[in-house]
């Protein structure tokens, strides 16, 4: 499919919120992205599925500067988040990412209290005047992350000392607390067993009411129950992308029809 297809294809009805232009990713000598071009539209679940090492990881973490922080990584192309260019020498990083949250395939919660997870965010860019601010930011956050109800009496214990579902749900706090407006998650079930999974799932779908949700999944039943966009990445190009439905019942290309039937991957 060419470009344009592709982008018609995927920006009816919402508003494009990310729109990435011919990226292209290096380490060093491997050529991990190969001229990627899409449009992510705002509050929806876009999932990207490919076979491993295909590069989803690599192009989830441009959109929000992770590879900045990987030495041998060259980033190329064009990524602009409400018509802005995130790769400007005028954005900070570290503010970035404050709008772009990331919650990763294990659960990372900080050695620190419950409270403190969710609070740090907002304690280093300065969304909270007063402790009360603070106190309902962190309500909030856990609020909708669906796990208020039961961390609410222990919230100066620490963040490992909760289950793997608790902690990931925790992490999600932790990434909204920000007010992000792009939440990106790498595999983030991938640790969970099957009920925190359907937790973390639900939550995912309710989050795209407020945030674009980017999701790596190597399960493509999840992708399925999730996401309403698909993205299927095959050797680091962009092979397909459009309405989930359609990607898993009528896909145009050979490649994902052979990687959604099992016979590659
Ligand atoms: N930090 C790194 N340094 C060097 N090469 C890397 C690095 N991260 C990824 N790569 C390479 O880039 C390519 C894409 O990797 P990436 O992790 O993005 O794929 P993926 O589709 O997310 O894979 P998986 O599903 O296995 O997580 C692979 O060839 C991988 O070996």
């Amino acid at each position: 499919m060419n470009d344009m297809r592709r982008i018609e294809r995927a920006t009816d009805m919402k508003e494009t919120k990310i729109s990435a232009r011919h990226v292209n990713v290096h380490y060093g000598d491997t050529h991990a992205i190969k001229d990627v071009s899409v449009e992510i539209q705002d509050k929806t679940v876009t999932a990207f599925i490919g076979p491993s090492g295909c590069g989803k990881s690599t192009f989830l973490r441009c959109i929000n500067r992770m590879n900045d922080t990987i030495d041998i990584a060259r980033i190329d192309g064009d990524i602009r988040i409400d018509g802005e260019d995130i790769y400007d020498p005028k954005v900070d990083p570290v503010q970035l990412r404050a709008k772009v949250g990331m919650v990763f395939q294990k659960p990372n919660p900080f050695p620190k209290s419950i409270f403190d997870n969710v609070a740090y965010g907002p304690r280093i860019h300065g969304l909270a005047r007063t402790k009360a601010e603070l106190d309902e930011i962190v309500e909030k956050s856990l609020r909708r992350a669906a796990i208020w109800d039961e961390v609410k009496d222990r919230l100066q214990q620490p963040g490992t000392g909760l289950s793997g579902g608790q902690q990931q749900r925790l992490c999600i706090a932790r990434a909204v607390a920000t007010e992000p407006e792009v939440l990106l998650m790498d595999e983030p079930c991938s640790a969970l067993d099957p009920i925190a999974t359907a937790q973390v799932e639900e939550l995912i779908d309710e989050l795209k009411q407020n945030y674009s949700v980017v999701i790596v999944t190597h399960s493509m039943q999840q992708a399925a129950r999730v996401s309403q966009k698909t993205a299927f990445f095959h050797l680091g190009t962009l092979v397909e992308y459009g309405e989930t439905g359609d990607i898993f019942t009528k896909p145009e290309d050979s490649r994902t029809e052979s990687y959604i039937t099992g016979r590659i991957g």
